[in-house]
């Protein structure tokens, strides 16, 4: 009768050369408690031992063995131990690669409880699951880079890379492996035979991503979204000594080629799994002792960068704790996540945008952190000239063959030959609605301020863009994000449109009487409302993922006041409602204060991530901070999207410099004066279109907004209103232009108020300054605090005081518009140039600080002086009024000598 080795992977038999090496023959035992042992310990599902089932003498300890006799006895009750399983064997014992499809199922079923799963899956791709059939055939096109030498294969040995694959294979998916086999006649070894193929299934990262990379760079939608599983679980104290790779296993190994002596109890393993595609792969393991909560942090975080080194976009990790292990919330909290009981979801912070060129990445890292161009803005707005996948299979085999110098020069190359230069996605483009002479003119009395507007009214002209074709029929070959009008850019190395830049710039228009112009930057923005949900800070992918003062409505009621068109509001009321929702289902925070609450809105961006325009220093900037840094990033991108990037308005208490920002902890008094001014604007509109109902339900969010802001942000010691801070539960008593937007939004209901606030600007030593108001009183450096001032605060304010009917007010107002106008005036005549900001310290001289040098062009500068002119054209002076008596007595004065002489 033939014998049959129960044993899996064994293929010891009877010969000679055994009997030789000692290797003797055992048949199951016959007591059934123990022979049941015996077939447990084998580990093969179903197995049952017959008569003529042997286990060799390689499957025992040296201690089971009775060799007193002339045969080699088994002890008497010893269970068979030494094994070399397969890892998928190993699954239900101990440190198995959880690998069949039921992982993958409960995976889903855990997540879909939780209800991140779906809503992930489908921000990811918008798709839903697919049948059985579908999963098998994606799970052979996952190795379809594979299969073409597969099929090439001849005779009958199978190489290293070959035996690997097939174990890969089958332990990803057995029914998949047989599907290839015995329907497509794969020449793939028999199950049998596999068993006898050692693998290189040691701890630490495999093969699966190098596998899974290119997968991702052929196709980014079906393999750039995954979720990344940390599976940790008990194992039993199992040395064993591997014949097949003559090394023993079972003591703790990190694979990181350190040798340890403590046996393994416990083993890691991570899985990535595909959120869109219905594919996994076990991509880790570590067998260990007892980890800390902080090295398991450390291993998820190095397979977190791992993921986002090889381009892989979105991803989140899930992670199953031991139990009795460290505390999760402690865990979770230092990646930013949030967790209950034993099982919690870490969510790591998205990208700035889904592009692996644009957003993340190596390619955008090695290019941004090499500092090829002098500003990071340079690469992310180059186009491509080649699909993303190309661009990125060129980067990973120029990063393959060159390092060092070698590399900047080869990066050079790559980038000469693989992208082209910004802008050119876009073309200059004419208003058709420009007029050379708009009625505004007319009203300015000073003739050198009356040319100077008629310049300003050329200026549009040379900030009119046009987005090309091409960037809507290829849009993953540029960062530019398509809109469907022309649009007037702000300027300089700002060749997109900006959000609230705009509400300037549409001012400006139809003052210049280009109602056509505005009308379609305003279409833009509803476009954009109504495709992403948001509009983004700026025309560009890696702004996507965070906005800028919320100005569209009001920007329509600029329209609206200038054009009177009620079809046009009908037909986009909704979208105005739309982005409002947006600011408050995304961007509102309850605060408690005094035994209530209040429901006030604050800028935050929870995204992931380096800026991409400003990489390079965002990176550094949180380079030494052993944890935060992403907490730091994603602040600085609320920063960027409170249009006051960067300011010491958002600096923290205990942190009083760039890496203290945390403006989502500030409730900020310009951005609810603005949402005021959104929602008062909102009631006029649906009472316009005789929409009672939605006029009234606008009108109690006014009425709750005016009580918060009252409430929460109103200081009556200082008389004014100053941000509120989350954290300290206290008001930030510094002074800021933002601080009396409020009046400008009419976000009151008591004139008393804006009496205060109109003394408290009077008495600031802010108002002195010859040269505008500043932002701030601090000099910190950055571009948003002394001795800079901006046009849309300058605006914000005067047109606040002016419009508040007490004369003291109007005062301040026109005294602060000319001291506007005849510095902008002035940096005009020397530099021949409208600048983004102005210094109110220096005369004559644009503003400065900040992360990139100061531009000029510029959209809102102009919209704000061509608006301040249509204010008080009649009354302001192109110099102050010592200076005009001064020139008027140089241009006269050779008129009185000639008379006298
Ligand atoms: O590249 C750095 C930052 O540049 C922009 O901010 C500045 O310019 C914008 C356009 O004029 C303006 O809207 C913003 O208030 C300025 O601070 C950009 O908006 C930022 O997101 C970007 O990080």
């Amino acid at each position: 009768m033939p014998e049959h080795r129960a044993a899996y992977s064994c293929s010891n038999r009877r010969t000679i050369a055994n009997r030789a090496r000692g290797i003797t023959f055992h048949k199951f035992h016959k007591d059934k408690e123990v022979r049941k042992k015996w077939e447990v310990a084998l580990r093969r599902e179903g197995f049952t031992a017959s008569y003529s089932s042997v286990l060799c003498s390689q499957h025992f300890k040296q201690g089971d063995f009775d060799r007193t006799g002339q045969i080699v006895r088994l002890r008497d009750g010893v269970i068979p131990s030494v094994f070399s399983f397969l890892v998928h064997l190993q699954k239900d014992h101990s440190y198995a690669l959880p690998a069949s499809p039921t992982t993958y199922d409960q995976t889903q079923g855990s997540l879909g409880k939780s209800g991140k799963s779906g809503t992930r899956e489908e921000e990811c791709h918008g798709q839903s699951k697919e049948g059985k059939d579908h999963k098998l055939k994606e799970k052979l096109e996952f190795y379809s880079d594979l299969q073409i030498d597969l099929m090439a294969k001849q005779g009958n040995e199978y190489t290293k890379d070959y035996r690997e694959f097939a174990l890969t294979l089958h332990l990803h998916g057995p029914k998949a492996y047989k599907y290839l086999r015995e329907t497509l006649h794969f020449p793939l070894p028999h199950p049998h035979t596999l068993q006898r193929c050692s693998v290189d299934a040691k701890p630490g990262l495999n093969k699966m991503m190098d596998m899974l990379e290119r997968r991702c760079q052929g196709d980014q939608a079906k393999y750039g979204c995954v979720l990344l599983m940390l599976d940790a679980m008990s194992i039993r104290k199992n040395v064993q000594y591997n014949p097949h790779t003559q090394s023993m296993s079972g003591f703790v190994d990190m694979g990181d080629g350190n040798s340890e002596t403590d046996v393994a109890t416990e083993a890691l393993v991570f899985i990535v799994v595909g959120l869109q595609g219905h594919w996994k792969a076990p991509t880790a393991y570590f067998l260990n002792k007892s980890l800390s909560p902080k090295t398991q942090m450390v291993l998820l975080s190095h397979a977190l960068e791992e993921l986002h080194a090889r381009a892989f976009g979105w991803y989140l990790s899930s992670i199953r704790r031991p139990y009795g292990v460290g505390s999760p919330q402690g865990d979770c909290s230092s990646l930013g996540a949030t967790c209950s009981g034993a099982v919690c979801l870490a969510q790591n912070l998205p990208p700035p945008c889904d592009s692996t060129i644009y957003c993340t990445g190596n390619l955008l890292h090695t290019v941004q952190m090499a500092k090829i161009f002098k500003d990071d803005k340079h690469f992310v707005d180059m186009g491509l000239r080649d699909t993303p996948s190309r661009i990125l299979k060129k980067f990973q085999s120029l990063i393959k063959s060159n390092q060092g110098e070698a590399l900047v020069s080869k990066l050079k190359d790559f980038l000469n030959t693989s992208f082209a230069e910004p802008g050119e996605e876009i073309e200059p483009w004419l208003p058709p609605d420009w007029k050379e002479n708009p009625e505004l003119l007319s009203q300015i009395t000073d003739p050198r301020l009356k040319q100077w507007a008629s310049d300003l009214n050329h200026l549009w002209k040379s900030l009119g863009r046009k987005i090309k074709q091409e960037v809507k029929d290829l849009p993953d070959r540029h960062s530019q994000i398509y809109v469907p009008n022309a649009v007037i850019v702000p300027g300089g190395r700002f060749r997109e449109f900006y959000y609230w830049d705009s509400y300037w710039v549409i001012n400006g228009l139809l003052l210049s009487e280009m109602s056509s112009t505005a009308r379609g930057m305003i279409e833009n923005f509803l476009y954009l409302v109504d495709r992403y949900g948001l509009i983004p800070n700026g025309g560009r992918v890696y702004y996507i993922r965070r906005s800028q003062p919320p100005f569209l409505t009001i920007m329509m009621d600029s329209y609206m006041e200038n054009q009177k068109n009620i079809t046009f509001l009908s037909q986009n009321i909704d979208l105005l409602e739309k982005e409002y929702h947006f600011w408050m289902t995304n961007r509102s925070v309850i605060v408690p204060l005094e035994g209530a609450n209040y429901t006030l809105n604050r800028y935050n961006v929870p995204v992931g991530g380096p800026r991409p325009e400003s990489y390079s220093d965002d990176y550094e900037l949180a380079e030494n901070l052993t944890d935060g840094q992403q907490t730091l990033w994603a602040e600085l991108k609320a920063a960027a999207e409170s249009g006051w990037d960067f300011s010491s308005r958002w600096f923290s208490k205990s942190q009083q410099d760039l890496k203290g920002t945390k403006t989502s902890s500030v409730i900020p008094v310009d951005l609810n004066a603005i949402l005021c001014r959104v929602e008062r604007t909102l009631v006029k509109f649906y009472k316009e279109l005789k929409m009672d109902e939605k006029a009234s339900k606008f009108q109690t969010a006014l009425d709750q907004r005016i009580e918060a802001v009252k409430a929460v942000l109103w200081d009556d010691d200082v008389g004014v209103w100053l941000d509120y801070n989350l954290d300290d539960k206290s008001r930030n008593k510094e002074f800021f232009p933002s601080n009396l937007i409020p009046i400008w939004a009419t976000c009151y209901n008591n004139q008393q108020y804006v009496d205060k606030a109109v003394t408290y600007l009077e008495n600031n030593p802010a108002f002195k300054y010859r040269n505008g108001l500043p932002t701030s009183l601090k000099n910190t450096g950055q571009q948003w605090d002394f001795p800079n001032a901006w046009a849309p605060l300058q605006h914000m304010v005067i047109e606040g005081l002016e419009k508040t009917g007490s004369n003291k007010a109007k005062e301040l107002a026109f005294s602060l518009a000319q001291k506007w106008v005849q510095t902008n005036y002035e940096v005009y005549q020397k530099y021949n140039a409208m600048f983004e900001k102005y210094n109110v310290e220096n005369d004559s001289e644009p503003g400065g600080g900040g992360e990139y040098e100061v531009q000029l062009g510029f959209g809102w500068s102009n919209g704000v002086v061509l608006q301040l002119l249509d204010l008080y054209g009649a009354r302001l002076t192109s110099s102050s009024v010592l200076c005009s008596t001064v020139s008027w007595v140089l241009v006269t004065l050779p008129f009185i000598i000639s008379l006298w002489t």
